[in-house]
């Protein structure tokens, strides 16, 4: 029996003060109701301050990305060991705005999967189609490149994650019908069980894309959904916590 991890990505949004602010708010919010494991990746330069409010909460921390080195002469960039010492312990790679606005290839997601394990973090590795990829039945096709591309051959030995997120269904306010999620949900699935064994059976399954207080119930309703990772509406802290209060628990949660 698992919890459904509800994870915020609050991606490049707020100033420093927002973002001290969300997280206070989602600290000083009423518990009731809500049995899912609650996780928050702020900006890279926020991380710290939020890290500090959050430390010792039941809201853990994450990044958005890290370099696929450990450290040394890679001007602009962050390295996974940087992270903890923040108060990481998750981090989102492969999102579809990095694949899409940094040329990232599976092959570099894969190395950030390495570099973010051996710092002790738990990868949470996005995947999904975009409209033009689905319009043409190409979706099955393309995660399943991703997931083969991504993810490296021992993922499955450590606690990790995969988030699917139709590219579609980002930002957009539309989202996946509940029997796509459910069709794509199972084929992930069986990927992660072909590519790992029995240990692909345990390993959790996210959606996202526009997930929000109100469709959250249907879609953590899914089987083999293991939780959301949510964009816009967990900038709103009444929002983000209303989708946790739709989470649900059970088997491959
Ligand atoms: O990482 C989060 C996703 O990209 C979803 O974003 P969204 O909830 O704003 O659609």
């Amino acid at each position: 029996m698992t919890r459904q991890l509800i994870a915020g990505n609050w991606k490049m949004n707020g100033t420093l003060a927002a973002a001290e602010a969300l997280a206070r708010a989602l600290l000083d919010a009423p518990r009731d109701g809500i049995g899912a494991e609650l996780l928050v990746c702020p900006p890279f330069v926020h991380l710290q301050a939020v890290g500090r409010i959050l430390n010792g909460s039941d809201v853990a921390l994450g990044a958005q990305d890290c370099s696929v080195a450990a450290g040394g002469a890679h001007t602009g960039d962050v390295a996974a060991p940087m992270l903890p010492e923040l108060g990481c312990t998750h981090i989102v790679l492969g999102h579809s705005e990095r694949r899409q606005n940094h040329h990232e290839l599976d092959e570099t997601v894969r190395e950030k999967v390495v570099a973010a394990r051996a710092a002790g973090l738990v990868p949470i590795v996005c995947v999904g189609e975009t409209e033009e990829q689905r319009a043409a039945g190409q979706q099955d096709d393309v995660v399943g490149w991703q997931l083969k591309g991504s993810l490296p051959n021992d993922f499955a030995d450590g606690p990790g994650v995969v988030a699917y997120e139709p590219v579609w269904a980002i930002g957009t306010g539309r989202t996946a019908t509940e029997d796509d999620v459910a069709a794509m949900h199972g084929f992930i699935r069986a990927e992660l069980v072909r590519q790992f064994g029995d240990k692909g059976a345990s390993v959790r399954i996210l959606y996202g894309g526009s997930v929000n207080a109100t469709n959250a119930a249907a879609l953590l309703g899914v089987p083999e959904v293991g939780g959301a990772l949510v964009g816009g509406a967990s900038l709103k802290p009444q929002d983000f916590l209303s989708i946790a209060r739709a989470a649900v628990s059970g088997p491959n949660r």
